[in-house]
């Protein structure tokens, strides 16, 4: 427990300064506190001044919420200076904001960095939900990510998986053992960066290993962004912008990047004749300097979505992958049933396709069993843009809401024995209930536009390591623990296995 308190260097001096500063805080907020409805949820006891950050700069932040909960109610105020947010951690709760305030909580109120890539306001992320988002998502769904769109790229993951297995089996043949999350990270950026500009990253001229540094750094740098954006206004206030140095930085190296690859487009076309192809970057630059088009895109557009897609969807389907890994090497029942089912239906000779997915009910489960319990983002954040009110509390306009879906998900109330790994819960018929119980990708207009491709990456990656390979570990039983400080669900032990082929080798592509 102890260490879920525990706070880094950095954040303790963060908090150090916050404290000496609080008295002017006090002076300048507290004085002119704005007035709210009466009926606010119900808050838990708060420090002087900095009000509940303490629970907020906790490093396990979903488990120190969820404790918080647990001990005072489903639905709570919280107040961090004078920044007003409530934390839900009810399914119930959840599907009430998300059937009655859906546009209402559209909205991350992140600051952006004018000019940054990285959290700027051309991206996903952050953009507010309006003409330029609908366009972009519009463009984004249709041309790439919804199933049909799917099918057109599904040669592309197909040889990404082929490459997958090759390396997996070059490590078997070798004797060594496997970096799941690092092998699971090459295919998931492969397949994303074949998404947004055709072609995986060189891994020759030290460009893939960039873009993946990139994203890693992203994931590190992502909660201290979301701290600063809480501070933000108090900060303001005495002339602090923290992490600025980082943001900047980062945000120049992924324009580097990001401007070679809009060039090499740009070139392509030109000599093509403006073909056009089946990758984000293409898709965008058709409206690109078009006076005429639906919206008028720009180069940052362009840069600020590549930059959020890459870090939506690759640390957060690397960790699927790892976490799933884990609970099935850990679950010999699981495996066992898990290869049952694929040897079965795709056989010992040929490798598992992206086409075997829909035949593989079980894997299905285990996949979203796993996103159950290892959920890749555990907080999510939105703004209630206007006052409204939620489960009969007054919500005022410009409130954060903070929506506990680790917690959710493993509620004992929703969740027959939550803190077990149990897939045939999926395999079960789905009543129809009032409650938003799994949202592992979110819910409403803001909710994950990736879930298909995230699910079909994940199931064939799965689907390959059990197919073709037995797993050793060190010891008994892989360590579960949770990395602090990310605002990914990360493992804090890496899975680290050695693969024994279990097929006969290489199976037939
Ligand atoms: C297992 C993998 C994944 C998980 C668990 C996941 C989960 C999530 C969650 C929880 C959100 C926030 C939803 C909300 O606020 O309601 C989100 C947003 C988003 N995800 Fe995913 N995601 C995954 C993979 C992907 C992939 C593969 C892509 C695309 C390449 C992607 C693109 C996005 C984008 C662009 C957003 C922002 C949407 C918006 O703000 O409108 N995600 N994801």
């Amino acid at each position: 427990m102890a260490a879920m308190f525990t706070l880094d260097f950095q954040t303790c001096s963060i908090f150090i300064v916050l404290c000496l500063f609080s008295t002017i805080f006090y002076y300048l907020f507290l004085v002119r506190k704005t007035k709210v409805g009466c009926n606010l949820p119900p808050s838990p006891p708060s420090l002087p001044i900095i009000g509940h950050l303490h629970h907020i700069l906790s490093l396990l932040i979903h488990k120190s919420l969820q404790k918080l909960s647990s001990k005072y109610g489903p639905i709570l105020y919280l107040r961090v200076f004078n920044v007003p947010m409530v934390l839900v951690t009810s399914a119930s709760i959840a599907y009430e904001i998300f059937r009655a305030q859906d546009l209402n909580v559209s909205v991350r109120a992140l600051p952006t960095n004018e000019g940054s890539i990285f959290f700027g306001p051309s991206g996903f992320l952050t953009a507010p939900y309006g003409d330029y988002l609908k366009f972009a998502k519009k463009i984004l769904v249709t041309k790439l990510l919804r199933p049909q769109a799917l099918q057109r790229s599904r040669c592309d993951r197909e040889d990404e998986i082929n490459r997958f297995y090759s390396s997996l089996l070059d490590k078997t043949m070798k004797k060594e053992s496997v970096d799941v999350g690092e092998e699971a990270m090459k295919l998931i950026n492969n397949i994303i960066c074949k998404i947004l500009i055709g072609r995986s990253c060189s891994e020759e001229n030290g460009e893939a290993e960039t873009v993946r540094g990139l994203v890693t750094e992203s994931d590190l740098l992502s909660k201290k962004f979301i701290l600063s954006a809480i501070l933000r206004k108090p900060l303001n206030m005495i002339g602090i912008s923290l992490f600025k140095k980082e943001l900047t930085s980062i945000s120049r190296r992924y324009d580097e990047v990001l401007e070679t690859f809009i060039v090499e487009h740009e070139e392509k076309r030109r000599e093509n004749h403006h073909h056009q192809g089946d990758n984000m970057v293409d898709v965008l630059l058709e409206f690109y300097g078009d006076e005429n088009a639906e919206f008028n895109i720009t180069r940052n557009h362009i840069k600020g979505l590549f930059v959020d897609l890459l870090i939506a969807g690759t640390d957060t389907s690397t960790h699927a992958i790892q976490w799933t890994m884990a609970e099935i090497i850990n679950n010999p029942n699981v495996l066992e049933k898990l290869r049952e089912e694929i040897d079965f239906v795709v056989g010992k000779v040929r490798l598992i396709q992206e086409t075997d997915l829909p035949n593989l009910p079980y894997l299905q489960a285990v996949v979203k069993e796993g996103l159950r319990m290892h959920t890749p983002a555990p907080i999510l954040f939105r703004t209630f843009q206007e006052k409204c009110e939620i489960n009969g509390f007054h919500i005022p306009e410009k409130t954060t809401l903070i929506l506990n879906s680790y917690a959710i998900m493993r509620d004992p109330n929703f969740w027959e024995d939550p803190e077990e790994f149990k897939p045939e819960r999926f395999q079960e018929e789905e009543t129809r209930e009032e409650v938003l119980r799994y949202l592992p990708f979110g819910s409403g207009r803001k909710g994950c536009p990736g879930t298909s491709l995230a699910y079909v990456s994940v199931e064939h990656a799965i689907g390959v390591m059990v197919q073709c390979f037995g797993w050793k570990i060190k010891g008994d039983k892989v360590n579960m623990d949770e990395a602090p400080g990310s605002v990914t669900l990360t493992m804090a032990h890496p899975l680290k296995c050695t693969p024994v082929p279990r097929t006969q080798i290489p199976l037939r592509l």
